[in-house]
């Protein structure tokens, strides 16, 4: 049974519609990547599936109370920001809270968890440091390991790669394809084509206010769907290293 299921679903935003009758289907062991032009939705599925602002049709995850749907689904926004000058571990350790009591210390596998995370984003020394304090890409890890430690079948995360480097991008679209590979299942907004061919096993194409494609990536990147979606041209190939891809040009005015 898959965690996350839209039916009929629609959102609209100040009266316009955004979204019309998605449907949409996550089984556990998809790291789903959701692509599209900017305006195109990809922060409003998320959000409205989540029940952050409201929509119309079936989202399984409604059906689900404040606990259970905190303790099945992590959220991380595109909005990094960290109002409290808390550290690392104590914003990380915030990701146990539907896991425990409100008032109830840590346990041991609360900061088994934490430390795990915090060792999968590469955060390890920076524990003690205050989040105000940290570059905004070390602000966007230490926020990606609040959701892994949250231990949660699904996550979303909106554009979590977007701002790091080269090498953060890289081995955060690794760890959720490991989550992916354990079963889990990932749900992730991203700008960036190229990783999104290489680490997703499917790609879910919105535009024009519907999901306009839903596949593995070498079909949805068509020449034909990024034309129409993205108007540009671009190089895709399969290579010794999986998908490789780049845009090459816009095509029109
Ligand atoms: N609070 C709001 N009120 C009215 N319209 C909104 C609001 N928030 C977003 N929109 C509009 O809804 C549409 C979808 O926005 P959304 O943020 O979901 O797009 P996106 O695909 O995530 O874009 P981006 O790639 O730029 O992050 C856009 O046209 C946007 O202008």
């Amino acid at each position: 049974m898959s965690l996350l299921a839209l039916q009929d679903f629609s959102v609209s935003l100040a009266g316009q519609p955004v979204l019309r009758d998605i449907r949409l289907e996550v089984q556990p062991g998809e790291l789903v990547g959701i692509i599209g032009p900017n305006g195109a939705g990809k922060t409003t599925l998320m959000r409205a599936a989540l029940g952050l602002i409201p929509s119309e049709g079936h989202c399984s995850l409604a059906e689900l109370d404040d606990g259970s749907r905190a303790r099945a689904v992590a959220w991380m926004p595109q909005d990094r920001t960290v109002a409290w000058p808390i550290s690392v571990e104590a914003l990380v350790m915030l990701g146990r809270m539907p896991h425990r009591g409100p008032g109830l210390r840590p346990s041991p596998e609360d900061r088994t968890h934490v430390a795990e995370a915090i060792r999968r984003v590469g955060l390890q020394g920076f524990e003690h440091r205050a989040v105000t304090k940290l570059s905004s890409g070390e602000r966007t890890r230490a926020l990606i390991a609040r959701a892994l430690a949250q231990q949660t079948s699904l996550i979303l995360a909106d554009e979590p790669i977007a701002g790091l480097d080269p090498a953060h991008q890289i081995s955060t679209m690794e760890t959720f394809a490991a989550l992916a590979d354990d079963g889990r299942t990932v749900m992730l907004s991203i700008h960036d084509l190229g990783l999104a061919a290489r680490h997703c096993t499917r790609l879910v194409l919105l535009g024009e206010q519907r999901v306009v494609a839903d596949g593995p990536p070498a079909r949805v990147l068509s020449r034909d769907n990024l034309a129409r979606i993205f108007n540009i041209e671009a190089y895709l190939s399969e290579t010794e290293y999986g998908p490789v891809y780049q845009s090459l040009r816009v095509l029109g005015p």
